[in-house]
């Protein structure tokens, strides 16, 4: 048998659910988060978050195929002009809900979460500096494996 993917090894799409509810009810409470999301719960927020986080950890292709795919996820942040300490402060809300939600411990897994939720709100924090009209994309899904160079450049 081949190795879990880190969507299987995780729990699948229940847990990561979960997680992203955690993850977004922090984002609507901390003092530094809730200055970009405010503090108005929109429950679709963690089911799109979840289908996103999925398919870049090797579940199926929800994000892509209901929500919009990677062009969509890069508009959602686009003019939200994050900064340096909301960025921190989102990696940091992921990393509590994971132990919240008794995402496994194991090393390998958290290590590779936290690259991932590094780069990407890298980026989250690059484009939410422009405006919607700067941006276009027609790359996919960003993929995030166990390996380093199963991580985009
Ligand atoms: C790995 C990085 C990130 C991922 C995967 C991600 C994912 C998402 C998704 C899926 C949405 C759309 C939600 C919907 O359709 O309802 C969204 C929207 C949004 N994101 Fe992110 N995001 C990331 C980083 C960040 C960061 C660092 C911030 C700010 C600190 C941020 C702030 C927002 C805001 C304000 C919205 C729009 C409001 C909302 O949907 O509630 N995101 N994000």
């Amino acid at each position: 048998m081949s190795d879990p993917t880190i969507y299987e090894f995780i729990g699948g799409g229940d847990t990561l659910r979960g997680l992203a509810e955690a993850h977004y009810r922090r984002c609507t409470t901390d003092p530094v988060l809730r200055q970009v999301f405010g503090t108005e719960p929109r429950p679709e927020h963690a089911v799109h978050l979840a289908d996103w986080l999925g398919e870049v950890f090797g579940g199926p292709a929800t994000y892509t195929e209901k929500h919009g795919g990677h062009e969509a996820l890069l508009l959602h942040h686009a003019g939200k002009h994050i900064t340096e300490d909301q960025r921190a402060a989102f990696v940091r809300a992921f990393a509590e809900a994971a132990d919240e939600v008794g995402v496994p411990g194991d090393e390998h897994l958290r290590a590779r979460l936290t690259s991932y939720l590094e780069w990407g709100t890298a980026i989250a924090k690059d484009v939410s500096q422009a405006t919607p009209a700067d941006i276009s994309s027609t790359d996919p899904v960003p993929k995030w494996g166990w390996d380093e160079k199963d991580s985009p450049a």
